[in-house]
């Protein structure tokens, strides 16, 4: 039985991703807002565009907070940011439905989202995805590793120097596997299914595009910043 003991130089590795991971999560009221109100699809576009437009602008800063990315090349920075951002997002999305939320609450949500404009064939996916998360029960710092493992992914479009992302992936990852193995000692395959999950999340930012650009209304502005995030306009 292998005798699996987190380092101390691990834990304040963790301790750091976890404290960047809290200090940038865009407040969740996304789900309590999509509760309240049953929105129209030009009115769930915006909300949609605003909460990215913000969870961008959070994920710089988390990441600005993992130990050596200031000092990779700034054109890769820049790549993998981009080369992200939109898995990142699904991540969230995911995460924030999978809270745990009052009885009746979650099927509400996931009507609302499904009414929200968003055609109906990305529909299938984009639960399945959501639910996988959900049965995983994350705690807080496997949630903050993966999503630094996600941004870590060496082989994104237009890396050069993907070994130097390799050499910062790869302590994230063993801090994961050891997580795993100590919060789910009766799983031994729970970080292999942790780790689908981010194979899952690269089918959905193929359809990214798509979604928003067949959001049912006509003319779909997008700021700037989400144009360079979301290859659309
Ligand atoms: O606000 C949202 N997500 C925030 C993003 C930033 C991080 C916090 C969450 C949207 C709303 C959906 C309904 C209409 C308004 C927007 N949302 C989605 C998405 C479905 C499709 C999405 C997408 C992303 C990029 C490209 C193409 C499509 S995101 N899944 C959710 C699950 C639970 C709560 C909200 C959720």
């Amino acid at each position: 039985k292998e005798k699996v003991e987190i380092t101390k130089a691990q834990r304040a590795l963790m301790k750091v991703i976890v404290d960047a991971y809290n200090r940038h999560k865009i407040p969740q009221d996304v789900a309590k807002k999509l509760l309240q109100d049953q929105y129209s699809a030009e009115e769930n576009f915006l909300l949609l565009t605003e909460m990215a437009t913000s969870q961008v602008q959070v994920l710089v800063e988390f990441t600005k907070n993992i130990p050596g990315f200031l000092s990779l090349n700034h054109e890769d920075q820049i790549a993998l940011l981009k080369g992200s951002a939109v898995e990142a997002m699904f991540l969230r999305s995911a995460q924030v439905f999978s809270q745990k939320m009052p009885n009746g609450h979650t099927e509400v949500l996931e009507e609302r989202i499904r009414k929200s404009g968003i055609s109906e064939e990305f529909m299938t996916p984009m639960f399945n995805f959501y639910k996988s998360i959900g049965e995983l029960h994350m705690i807080e710092e496997e949630q903050a590793l993966l999503t630094a493992i996600t941004i870590l992914t060496p082989d994104r479009p237009f890396v050069k120097d993907q070994q130097a992302v390799e050499r910062l992936q790869e302590p994230m990852l063993e801090v994961l596997r050891k997580l795993c193995v100590l919060q789910h000692p009766q799983e031994p395959q729970y970080f292999a299914r942790l780790l689908g999950r981010l194979t899952e999340l690269r089918t959905l930012n193929h359809y990214h595009a798509e979604m928003l650009t067949s959001w049912r209304m006509n003319d779909h502005k997008f700021t700037p910043l989400l144009c360079e995030i979301w290859d659309v306009q």
